[in-house]
């Protein structure tokens, strides 16, 4: 420990990044404090993955409800209670922030409930006032939405707001075409809102496949989900009846109860001190690290979705623990492998993908092998859901080993946790093909493409 300093470590936001961070390095005996100006568990758990996933699953009965007919079932009158759903989610978001606290204060961690900011090269100041001093400085402040600059933007609502909101909205217009977007407009539209996507481009989540794209846009479509793309916003003003009238690019001004921005993130680096500090940043405000997460000042450190590398928890959670055990830990440094990382859309139904879309492979290889599964899941069958599957297999033409897999179908993200593992570690078509089927499955699907 060290005897010129109050902490070895001071870190600067609980989110998933800081408090495996914090914990990690308690562990490794080192003095650790954490400052946290919301809630203890950061956007995944107070308002990201967690209360999403829920939501996801709560709207998912409004399907199975109508399945289940074909199944023999008869059910009587169907009701959504949103008040009962957001208010038992918002109470296991309370649990889960107490679980995470008491981590911390498990590891003997100082917690400070209230904003740092670095006043000098190694000491944080408190938004009551105190200063304490630290050897080393990590960074693990996340982002926040990003709201675009248009007449009446502060009328409308963020994923932030979503998860409190005290009715559902009977129509709905979401901005943007990313993972927020495509899961709250699956959310809602499942409640029973009208949803209208608006995006700026012409393609949804443009980091996947354009096969599983087209797909999820057939399904939302069909679904009763619209979209308007190549479109943005004159303006947004409230109305007196309540709600909102909204003029879009060519189209006639109309009204709904909410708008929702879901486009894009941007890091919280303001109001840190950094300039100060000497840190670097990036065009977007991220900051600059090298692989062990260090910013330029040798003590400082920064992970997550401040550094804008890959904003998604388990990569936080990996930088976070990457950066513990390197400072504090007994064995060499240690660098996070941002290569191949497996991601799922919540979507309804969800999409999963690891490793290179088609059109990267060709690029990048030349010689591409691609094996497509695309069929009706048998409950889709049975329940007269005309809703397909697509699994795509992109192989090295060469080698036949596997260098994507991209799945939209039930259960997507559940299957592709155990594929990832194969992509990760290289092995090939014939590997695959090697293993039987477990009978019957939609997973089964990736050892028989043909
Ligand atoms: C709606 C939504 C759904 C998502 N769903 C998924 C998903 O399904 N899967 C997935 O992998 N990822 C998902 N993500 C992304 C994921 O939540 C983030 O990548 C992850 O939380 C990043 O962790 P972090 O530690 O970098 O930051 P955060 O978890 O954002 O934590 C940063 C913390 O720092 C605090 N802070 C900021 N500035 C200060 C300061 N000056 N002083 C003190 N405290 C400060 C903040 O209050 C916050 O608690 C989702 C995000 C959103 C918004
Ligand atoms: N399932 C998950 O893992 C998950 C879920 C939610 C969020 N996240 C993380 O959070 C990040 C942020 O999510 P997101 O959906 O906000 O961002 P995103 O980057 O996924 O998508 C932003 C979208 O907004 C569009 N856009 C930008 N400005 C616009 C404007 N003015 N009008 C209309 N459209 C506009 C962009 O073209 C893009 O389609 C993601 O990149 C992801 O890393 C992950």
């Amino acid at each position: 420990m060290s005897e010129q300093y109050d902490f070895d470590l001071f870190t600067i936001g609980a989110g998933s990044g800081g408090v495996r961070a914090s914990r990690v390095s308690a562990a490794h005996g080192a003095k650790v404090a954490i400052a946290e100006e919301f809630r203890v568990g950061g956007t995944c758990v107070i308002r990201g993955c967690v209360p999403k996933k829920m939501l996801v699953y709560g709207a998912h009965f409004a399907e199975d409800l109508e399945d289940c007919a074909n199944f023999g079932w008869e059910i009587g009158e169907r009701k959504f209670d949103w008040i009962k759903l957001r208010d038992n989610v918002l109470k296991d978001v309370d649990r889960l922030e107490g679980a995470y606290t008491d981590t911390l204060e498990n590891h003997d961690v100082t917690i400070f409930q209230e904003r740092a900011e670095i006043t000098g090269p190694h000491e944080i100041t408190l938004a009551s006032g105190k200063t304490v001093t630290a050897k080393y400085i990590l960074i693990a402040t996340g982002a926040r939405p990003q709201i675009p600059d248009i007449e009446g933007a502060e009328h409308a609502i963020t994923s932030n707001e979503a998860f409190h909101l005290d009715e559902l909205p009977k129509k709905i217009i979401i901005a943007g075409g990313g993972y927020i977007a495509n899961e709250f407009a699956g959310i809602f539209n499942e409640f029973g809102s009208k949803v209208c996507i608006v995006n700026r481009g012409d393609q949804l989540l443009r980091s996947y496949d354009e096969a599983l794209r087209e797909r999820l846009l057939l399904i939302s479509m069909k679904k009763g989900i619209d979209f308007k793309f190549n479109t943005s916003f004159e303006y947004i003003k409230p109305c007196d009846e309540g709600g909102f009238f909204v003029k879009l690019t060519d189209s006639e001004e109309e009204r709904v109860d909410q708008v929702m921005f879901a486009t894009g993130r941007v890091p919280n680096t303001e109001g840190l001190g950094l300039d100060k500090a000497g840190v670097e940043l990036g065009d977007k405000g991220e900051i600059k690290v090298d692989r062990f997460s260090k910013t330029n000042v040798d003590h400082i450190y920064a992970v997550g979705d401040v550094t804008d590398r890959v904003q998604l928890t388990p990569v936080a959670i990996r930088e976070g623990q990457a950066f513990a055990d390197s400072i504090f830990g007994k064995g060499d440094p240690v660098a996070v492998d941002h290569s191949c990382i497996a991601s799922a859309v919540f979507s309804h139904p969800p999409i999963a993908a690891v490793g290179m879309t088609e059109g990267e492979a060709k690029n990048k290889l030349g010689s591409v092998r691609v094996y497509l599964s695309d069929f009706r899941p048998m409950k889709n069958v049975l329940a007269g859901r005309d809703e397909r599957s697509l699994f795509k297999m992109v192989c090295d033409g060469d080698s036949g080993k596997i260098v994507g897999i991209h799945i939209i179908a039930p259960e997507a993200a559940e299957m592709m946790q155990a594929a990832a593992i194969a992509v990760k570690a290289g092995l090939t078509k014939a590997d695959f093909d090697a293993t039987t089927a477990i009978h019957p499955t939609m997973a089964e699907e990736l050892v028989l493409m043909r």
